[in-house]
C-alpha cells in the first residue's frame, strides 16, 4: 500500500487535545507524522484543505441481520453504510436468526466481516439462550469467540436474578453487559404514551418503561460492579437516573440514538412507520433532558441503532416492525448538534470515536505510531438520502429524501482506503 499524505485538513482529536490544521502522512497502516509542510514525493497526496479530519467513528449498536434476515441488510451492505458514514468499527446485536447465542454464529460474523473487508465488525453476544430471557448462555465461550459485549437487545433482559448474575459473570470475564431498557409488562404498545397514541387510538410504550428497567440496571451495577452500557436512551428521567448513579460511582455508561435528539413523537404524523423504533421518539422535554446529557457528559456516545426494515414490514403502524437505519446519516445530524452550538466539534468525535472506542477497549487517535483508523468529511457539504447515495438494502428512515449537511469524503482503516465518496 502506497503511503498517503493528507495535506492542509483540520485535525480534530479530543484525546490528544489536538485541534490544529495540519498534514498527516500514513505508511504501513500507521500514522507515520504529525505536522505542517510534510513532503514525502513517494506518497499519495490527498487535499485535506476545507476538510476535517478525525479518528473514525465507532457504533456499538448496529443490527446487521446477517445471518438469517439477509433480504433487509447482511454484513456486506451494512459494512459499506458503516464505512460511508465514517465508522470503521461496530458491534453489531445478537437478534439475527440464529441468535449470536453460540461461539459458531459469532465465528461466521467475524470471518465474514473479514473476507468483505471494510469495517471491523465486533458481535455482542446474547445474554440468554436464544434471547429468551430464560437461560444465560456461555458467555466464556462467546468471549472466546470474538465477542465484546453481551445483550438480548430488541428485548430486555427482564430476570432481575439473571441480570445481576450476568453482571457478576461478565464482569470476571472483561465483558460488559448492555440492556434494552423497556420493561416488557409496560412497553406492550408501539408509540410513546402521550399526544399521538392518543390522537392515532394506538397500544402506547411509557416512558416508564424504560425508566423502570434503567434504575434497576443501575441498580444491580452500582452493587455487583459489573459494567452495564445502557442502550439507546430515549426518556428524561432515565438520563437523571443515570446521573444519580454515575456521582455514586457505579460503572454505567450510555448512549444515545441521533433520532432521539431531533425527533418529537409528532414525527409519526409526517413519516409514519418509518419513524416507529424502540424506544419510541417521545417529546421536547425528553429532547431536552438527552441534550442535557449529551453536553454534561451522562450519556458518553452516540450509537445509531442502524435497524433495517423491508418496505413490507413497515405498513400500518401498529403491525410495522420498529427501527431506523442511520449508519450514514449520524455525522450530518451530529453536526448540527454543533451547528446549533449544542456541543463543539471535539465533543462531538468524543462521542461519535474516542468514547466508544474505549467502552470497547480498541485503539482510536491521532498519534504517530498508532494505526491509521480516520475519517476525512465535509462539515458543509450538503447531500440527499435516496437510492443512489443509500447503501442499504433497506430504506426506512424520516432522513429519506431529506438534505443533509456534513458528508464522509474519504474513510481509512488500518491505513487503507475502505470508502472515498464519489462527489
Ligand atoms: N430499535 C428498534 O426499534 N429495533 C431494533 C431492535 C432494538 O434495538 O430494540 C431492531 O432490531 O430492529
Ligand atoms: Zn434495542
Amino acid at each position: 500500500m502506497k503511503p498517503l499524505l493528507i495535506k492542509g485538513s483540520r485535525l480534530i482529536d479530543p484525546s490528544q487535545d489536538l485541534d490544529t490544521v495540519g498534514d498527516l502522512l500514513i505508511e504501513d497502516g500507521k500514522i507515520k507524522a504529525v505536522g505542517n509542510n510534510l513532503n514525502f514525493p513517494y506518497a499519495e497526496i490527498i487535499d485535506g484543505r476545507g476538510l476535517i479530519l478525525c479518528p473514525s467513528f465507532v457504533d456499538v449498536h448496529v443490527h446487521l441481520r446477517d445471518p438469517g434476515q439477509t433480504y433487509k441488510e447482511d454484513i456486506e451492505s451494512g459494512s459499506k453504510c458503516a464505512v460511508a458514514g465514517g465508522f470503521t468499527t461496530v458491534v453489531c446485536m445478537p437478534n439475527t436468526q440464529p441468535a449470536i447465542d453460540s461461539p459458531e454464529v459469532a465465528q461466521y460474523v467475524i470471518q465474514r466481516a473479514r473476507e468483505v473487508g471494510l469495517c471491523e465488525v465486533l458481535p455482542a453476544g446474547a445474554l440468554t439462550k436464544g434471547r429468551q430471557g430464560k437461560e444465560l448462555t456461555d458467555f466464556f465461550a462467546l468471549k472466546n469467540a470474538g465477542c465484546v459485549a453481551l445483550t438480548d437487545d430488541g428485548s430486555p433482559l427482564m430476570d432481575s436474578r439473571l441480570m445481576e448474575k450476568a453482571l457478576r459473570l461478565a464482569r470476571q470475564l472483561g465483558l460488559f453487559v448492555m440492556n434494552h431498557c423497556e420493561d416488557d409488562g409496560l412497553a406492550r404498545g408501539h408509540i410513546n404514551e402521550g399526544y399521538v397514541s392518543s390522537l392515532l387510538g394506538i397500544a402506547h410504550r411509557s416512558p416508564s418503561a424504560e425508566d423502570v428497567l434503567v434504575a434497576r440496571d443501575c441498580i444491580l451495577s452500582y452493587h455487583t460492579k459489573g459494567r452495564i452500557h445502557i442502550q439507546h436512551l430515549s426518556s428524561k428521567l432515565s438520563v437523571e437516573i443515570i446521573r444519580f448513579f454515575k456521582e455514586k460511582s457505579a460503572p454505567i455508561s450510555c448512549e444515545v440514538n441521533p433520532y432521539h435528539l431531533f425527533f418529537e413523537e409528532d414525527e409519526l404524523l409526517k413519516s409514519g412507520a418509518n419513524a416507529k423504533v424502540n424506544p419510541p421518539l417521545r417529546r421536547e422535554e425528553d429532547i431536552q433532558a438527552l441534550l442535557e446529557g449529551i453536553k454534561d457528559r451522562t450519556i458518553d456516545c452516540i450509537a445509531t441503532d442502524h435497524a433495517p426494515h423491508a418496505k413490507k414490514e413497515k405498513g400500518l403502524l401498529e403491525s410495522a416492525m420498529p427501527g431506523m437505519i442511520g449508519l450514514q446519516t449520524a455525522l450530518p445530524m451530529a453536526l448540527e448538534l454543533v451547528r446549533r452550538g449544542i456541543i463543539d466539534l471535539k465533543r462531538m468525535v468524543e462521542l461519535l470515536s474516542i468514547n466508544p472506542a474505549k467502552l470497547l477497549g480498541v485503539e482510536r487517535g491521532i498519534k504517530v505510531g498508532a494505526l491509521a483508523n480516520l475519517v476525512l468529511f465535509n462539515p458543509d457539504q450538503e447531500w440527499v438520502l435516496n437510492e443512489e447515495t443509500n447503501l442499504s438494502k433497506s430504506q426506512n428512515t424520516p432522513l429519506w429524501g431529506k438534505t443533509l449537511k456534513g458528508r464522509v469524503v474519504m474513510t481509512i482503516k488500518d491505513g487503507k482506503i475502505v470508502y472515498k465518496s464519489g462527489a
